[in-house]
């Protein structure tokens, strides 16, 4: 709980015309309605009483985070005759606008529910001007001593992303808040794929910018990921292409703007896929770090992903619905039947190293939430191991004799480094993995009949535990390898990409013959929605090697029940 700080200022000012105690410390700023008595009203019975909110326009306590103000602005004469910032008008009462040159209006974020927050404003009226300009300059050096809030972006667009509505959406909703809150943003429409990724390995001017803003769907996402962990790489001498090297952190936060078809890592960040509850949690400065898993074939590099990587069931359907863009968003349901139907199971080899010492378990009740106590802990221990590491044991502190090896048939495999939550699946693959404990869940669904697969399938979308069935298991690690059975004793690039391309070959062929009863020997891995191109791999997670401007799903009782000196 929140301690209430020193008064900077504590004034007499009129809110729509009427009588506020207003004050302000560091931590908070809060207006309350004079001769209001908030908690107790003698004629009223108890349970009548309104709820008692942090803010509201009802209720007569208002109380307000410094760190969530936007910004203040003093209402000049043209403002006060009543017209706004934005170009519309609104009403102004007489009295209002005989005061108006000593009035100044703050902006701040209110929340509406469903982790959705708002822009809300407040105009106070002083009583001179002198008492105006000390409240303004007040507030301003409160908001300009929070380092963490950014002051210059680099926005990537991409036009294409989603309903194409990016372009608009930042241009109407999120460009004016930037402006409001005194951002300067550079702005990029991206005229081809992986022009943004591309941009952020070798052209940007990084040291110039405070974060990086992603205005697009997952896929836009990755491209941003993708060029700022190569370039922070690249810059610090790290050869990418070894899978034991510990990778740098990025130094620059990145905002997720969504405008694609899913928005996943926004969903799961922010709780919601809102361009102006995301645009508010850029200028707030938030910052959620988040865990990333590289992955490599025979010390190749390939792709690093943040939420899923699925082989067999969700590698098939992913690699189906590509097929079929012309179904549109369809294709993924269509796919997910048909794969379903299909029931392909796949041979290979899983190892993996267990998460040893660490907090949680895939089978935790608790959720990953915003401030988690476990990505906290779990962050601070690996990187203690880590700086052990350097004197002493092998990479991450691993030893081989820790290494777990599983062979089997199964029909998925996935590591999802994050719930994997979405609109559609609001529980998601793991429920309870972390966004930033250092590991990744890894689910392995061995064969089993249809029915039984279609109660694994249910159950993501019920309460009960989607792990509690004989032939689902669940490991929480930090590093995994898998190979396909026929692709076990590959020791060269070479070989394997000839065995793939025979591989695509008569997949294609049973996939499009399905009557002719051969199952192909491989799937594909779905990487973050991208098909990998091999399909023996050696993931390793990073714990917290980027951070978003985000703060996590927020339980509602963070915002319900904060200090509120107006109460005491
Ligand atoms: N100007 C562009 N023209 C064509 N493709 C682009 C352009 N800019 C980015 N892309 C690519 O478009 C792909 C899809 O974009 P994005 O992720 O924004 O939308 P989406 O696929 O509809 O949403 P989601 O990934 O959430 O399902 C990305 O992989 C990105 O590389």
């Amino acid at each position: 709980m929140e301690r209430p700080s020193r008064l900077l200022l504590l004034s007499e000012l009129r809110v729509r015309n009427a009588a506020h105690s207003v004050s302000l410390s560091r931590s908070l700023l809060t207006w309350k309605r004079r001769g209001s008595s908030p908690l107790y009203h003698p004629f009223r019975p108890r349970f009548c009483l309104p709820r008692l909110r942090r803010r509201s326009d009802s209720g007569s306590c208002h109380i307000v985070p410094v760190s969530e103000i936007i910004s203040v602005r003093e209402e000049d004469e043209e403002n006060g005759s009543g017209r706004r910032d934005d170009g519309s008008w609104k009403k102004i009462k007489e009295r209002d606008v005989k005061d108006c040159r000593q009035a100044f209006t703050v902006l701040y974020v209110e929340r509406s529910g469903q982790h959705r927050w708002r822009c809300a404003e407040v105009t106070f009226t002083c009583s001179d001007t002198t008492l105006c300009q000390r409240w303004i300059s007040n507030i301003r050096e409160q908001l300009a001593a929070i380092a963490s809030r950014p002051r210059r972006l680099l926005v990537y667009i991409n036009p294409f992303g989603g309903k194409r509505q990016g372009k608009r959406v930042y241009e109407q909703k999120v460009a004016p808040l930037f402006l409001q809150a005194g951002i300067f943003t550079d702005v990029i429409v991206t005229e081809y794929a992986n022009h943004a990724r591309d941009h952020l390995r070798t052209e940007a001017e990084l040291k110039q910018f405070d974060g990086v803003v992603c205005v697009g769907g997952d896929g836009m996402f990755s491209e941003i990921v993708h060029g700022l962990i190569w370039r922070t790489q690249i810059d610090g001498g790290v050869d990418v292409n070894c899978p034991d090297e510990a990778l740098l952190p990025c130094s620059l936060r990145i905002g997720i703007i969504p405008a694609g078809s899913t928005d996943c890592i926004c969903f799961a960040t922010v709780g919601t896929n809102d361009p102006v509850t995301s645009a508010l949690h850029i200028i707030v400065g938030d910052s959620q770090p988040m865990d990333v898993c590289s992955v490599h074939h025979n010390n190749t590099f390939l792709r690093y992903s943040v939420s899923l990587l699925g082989y067999g069931f969700y590698g098939d359907v992913l690699t189906d619905s590509e097929r079929k863009r012309w179904m549109g968003p369809a294709r993924y349901d269509f796919s997910g039947v048909k794969m379903f139907l299909t029931h392909h199971y796949y041979e290979g080899t899983v190892s993996y190293l267990p998460a040893r010492g660490i907090l949680g378990t895939p089978r935790d009740t608790a959720r990953c939430r915003s401030g988690c106590v476990v990505c906290q802990r779990n962050g601070q221990l690996l990187s203690e191991r880590a700086e052990r590491y350097e004197t002493d044991e092998g990479p991450d502190g691993e030893t081989e004799r820790e290494w777990r090896t599983i062979r089997g048939k199964f029909l998925a495999i996935n590591a999802a480094s994050m719930s994997c939550a979405c609109p559609r699946s609001p529980k998601g693959l793991s429920p309870a993995a972390h966004l930033a404990d250092g590991t990744t869940d890894l689910i392995l669904v061995r064969k089993c009949s249809r029915f039984d697969f279609l109660r694994h399938l249910l159950r993501h979308t019920s309460k009960d535990d989607q792990f509690d069935m004989t032939f689902v298991e669940v490991h929480r690690v930090r590093r995994f390898r898998f190979a396909p059975r026929h692709c076990q004793s590959d020791s060269d690039l070479e070989l394997d990409l000839q065995e793939n391309g025979k591989r695509q070959i008569f997949s294609q062929i049973c996939r499009d013959h399905p009557a002719c009863g051969c199952a192909p020997s491989y799937s594909s891995w779905n990487c973050d929605g991208e098909i990998l191109t091999h399909t023996a791999i050696d993931v390793r997670v990073h714990c917290q090697l980027v951070k978003l401007f985000a703060r996590g799903i927020e339980e509602p009782a963070v915002f319900e029940d904060l200090t509120n000196p107006c109460a005491i």
